[in-house]
């Protein structure tokens, strides 16, 4: 059973999905998104083929291809994989390899939600250090990055959560984050759920808010990290190191060590993903959780205007003040604390 993204927040709409290119259509429409829950999903899907007698090698390969930027999709869906076929290597029967699949997809679920609860004590030791004083964080996010992206509260977000449960957040600025607005549609529906303060700006706004010196620090998620320290996010996070950099605020990333790659080297080898072009032009399916299901193909721009889409962007690690995982944090000025971080991580290597 699947939450679908897209009908947020006007509906909470649950899905069941029955095979794995029903799977495949989520997570491309966005329906299940956000790098840890793609880690996650992808695991069981796996696990899904499996119980279904489906060519598991043929279904791992149509989960990994769903989406290229996000580390996690392919780390979750390998893991489940090399469990099935450790299985089978060992004598195992089909039904058996797939239970032993479905128990590793479980344990990554597990796994994360631990690593979020991690992540919030070590966001918030970092917030203490960084911001000393009282009076409260006024803490600026971009995308998604709570509960509906992670196996526990989330990532970036759930440090803001901690604040906020701490009694020591003053203001969430929520960027819409254009154009399938996980901002507007989800981190607002996160953060009114909470009770949190928070309020919702348009992306282009953030720079006018770092100039009335309103923003205490950034916080934000991610879906691949560089050996080098170099951080995919959502596309509008590279402008927004940019301007803490220059207002001398802290940019701080928050992602647990499963979406730390270092197998690719540096920012310019992340394959970012380029997505339809009517996702700009028009309100399409993806974004009818907050225009409503009758306004799917409502035009933002004349028809036949080609858009620049891409889903996400690359900040280099001269820009990044700390990369918080559940394994502890680092300045990635050095990106040499990464392989230490992933060292200590009780990540399972894949065979
Ligand atoms: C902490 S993972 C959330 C991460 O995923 C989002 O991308 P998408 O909504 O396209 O899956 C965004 O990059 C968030 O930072």
């Amino acid at each position: 059973m699947l939450l679908d993204q897209t009908r947020l927040p006007a509906e909470e709409a649950e899905f069941v999905c029955t095979d794995v290119p029903a799977l495949v259509r989520a997570i491309r429409t966005l329906a299940v998104r956000g790098a840890p829950l793609l880690g996650i999903a992808g695991a069981y899907g796996v696990a899904l083929a499996a119980v279904r007698g489906d060519d598991v090698a043929e279904s791992a390969g149509l989960l990994e291809r769903a989406r290229p930027t996000a580390v996690n999709l392919g780390y979750g869906v390998r893991r489940a994989a090399a469990a099935y076929r450790e299985a089978i290597g060992k004598g195992a029967d089909p039904e058996r390899a797939a239970a032993v699949a479905l128990a590793e997809a479980r344990a990554l679920h597990r796994e994360d939600a631990e690593a979020s609860g991690r992540m919030a004590g070590y966001g918030l030791a970092l917030l203490d250090e960084l911001l000393p004083g009282g009076g409260g964080h006024r803490l600026l996010t971009h995308c998604n990055t709570g509960a509906l992206v992670s196996g526990g509260e989330g990532t970036a977000f759930a440090v803001a959560l901690g604040a906020h449960r701490e009694g020591r957040l003053r203001r969430l600025w929520v960027d819409e984050t254009r154009p399938l607005l996980q901002g507007a549609r989800l981190t607002a529906y996160e953060a009114a759920r909470n009770g949190m303060p928070y309020s919702l700006l348009t992306d282009n706004a953030a720079g006018s808010l770092f100039a009335a010196g309103e923003v205490d620090a950034v916080l934000i998620g991610a879906d691949r990290i560089a050996a080098d320290g170099s951080v995919a996010n959502k596309v509008g996070s590279y402008p927004l190191a940019v301007l803490a950099k220059y207002h001398h605020v802290p940019f701080i990333v928050v992602a647990p060590t499963t979406t730390v790659d270092l197998d690719t080297a540096d920012g310019a080898s992340i394959v970012v993903e380029q997505r339809p072009g009517a996702e700009v032009t028009e309100f399409t399916s993806l974004q009818v959780g907050v225009v409503g299901a009758d306004a799917g193909g409502l035009l933002v721009a004349p028809v036949g205007t080609t858009a620049y889409n891409p889903a996400f962007d690359v900040t280099p690690p001269e820009l990044v003040t700390a990369i918080v995982t559940e394994e502890g944090t680092i300045s990635p000025v050095t990106g040499v604390g990464l392989t230490e971080l992933c060292a200590r991580s009780s990540q399972v290597t894949i065979s």
